[in-house]
């Protein structure tokens, strides 16, 4: 039994081998980097020889079957409904072989987990609620056109100096959507990853335990609280930047305790995690968080 499931396991991995560099896929475009390798598929960065531009180019994993076609092509139909200029844009699909691609726009840019963990950028109050401001504009585009991303993490979210961009969205559905059959979900990069304990913070004191369950149910619901408790989360990772443990102190203490944060904006957060009444919607949240940045600038 244990002798099929390694030779099982194996076959997977050969037939799942990436592209080598350089390798042209799909007649056209140049394999330059590998970006990342998700559950269901591979991305690249890559040269469009056609265009000459610079594409990120998503490869299904020829061991999911058609299960990973049908997530690229769902991907595909979202973006094609949503065209943002702080969204990649779908540039090509097609299949070929045992593969399926998905070309889109390659978003120039650092994430915001690699702003925080790689380069040490540190974010008071006040840039927090800017950058939130940023990423609601786009949030709220998405949410009005009926849809919701659903996994609004820091490595989802990339900056180029002042301009924000928001990528992957293969786990996105329509509002009130059901999750598509038999998908799991690869939870990498969640707040409990071992990165966010380089902070120093008592393990077990953030995030809360009823904001972790929701990260933790296995299916997200398609509704807009499901995107503004992974804002919560989202902000939570910016102000944690800021924090200095005191030398010593191993009692565990809630983020309330640990952030220096104002209280409006603590009550912000709350709503968000739902440890006190919920935001009825994006908007309502904007408008709150609108008052907020005004606020601290006066
Ligand atoms: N349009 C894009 N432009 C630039 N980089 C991208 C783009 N899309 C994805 N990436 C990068 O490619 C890598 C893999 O992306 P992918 O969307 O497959 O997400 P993942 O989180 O690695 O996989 P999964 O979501 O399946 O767990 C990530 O590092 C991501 O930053």
């Amino acid at each position: 039994m244990r002798f099929f499931s390694f030779l099982s396991s194996f076959l997977s991995a050969w037939r799942d081998y990436p592209a080598e560099i350089n390798t042209v896929l799909g007649d056209r475009y140049v394999n330059l980097q590998l970006l990342g390798e998700g559950s269901y598929g591979m991305t690249y960065k890559c040269l469009d020889q056609k265009s000459g531009a610079v594409v990120a180019l998503k490869q299904s994993r020829p061991s999911k079957g058609e299960y990973a076609e049908h997530l690229l092509r769902r991907e595909k139909n979202i973006l094609q409904a949503l065209p943002h200029p702080q969204i990649p844009e779908l540039l090509d699909f097609f299949v070929e072989g045992k593969h399926t691609y998905l070309v889109m726009t390659y978003v120039e840019g650092d994430t915001l987990e690699d702003l925080i963990f790689e380069q040490g950028c540190i974010y008071d109050e006040a840039s927090c609620i800017e950058m939130t401001l940023k990423l609601l504009d786009v949030v709220q585009y998405i949410h009005k056109k009926g849809y919701v991303h659903l996994d609004l993490r820091i490595p989802n979210v990339l900056f180029q100096e002042e301009r924000l961009s928001v990528i992957d969205f293969g786990l996105a559905r329509q509002i009130g959507e059901e999750p598509p059959l038999g998908y799991q979900r690869n939870r990498k990069g969640l707040i409990t990853s071992k990165k966010m304990r380089k902070t120093r913070r008592p393990e077990t004191a953030y995030p809360p335990k009823s904001a972790r369950s929701s990260y933790t149910a296995q299916f997200k619901l398609a509704e807009e609280q499901s995107d503004l408790s992974d804002i919560g989360h989202f902000m939570l990772f910016m102000l944690y930047s800021s924090y200095e443990s005191e030398d010593g102190a191993d009692t565990e203490r809630s983020w309330q305790e640990e952030l220096s944060i104002s209280s409006e904006l603590q009550e912000v957060i709350e709503r968000l995690l739902e440890l006190r009444e919920p935001y009825s919607s994006t908007d309502e949240f904007y408008h709150d968080l609108h008052v907020l940045k005004t606020k601290s600038f006066l």
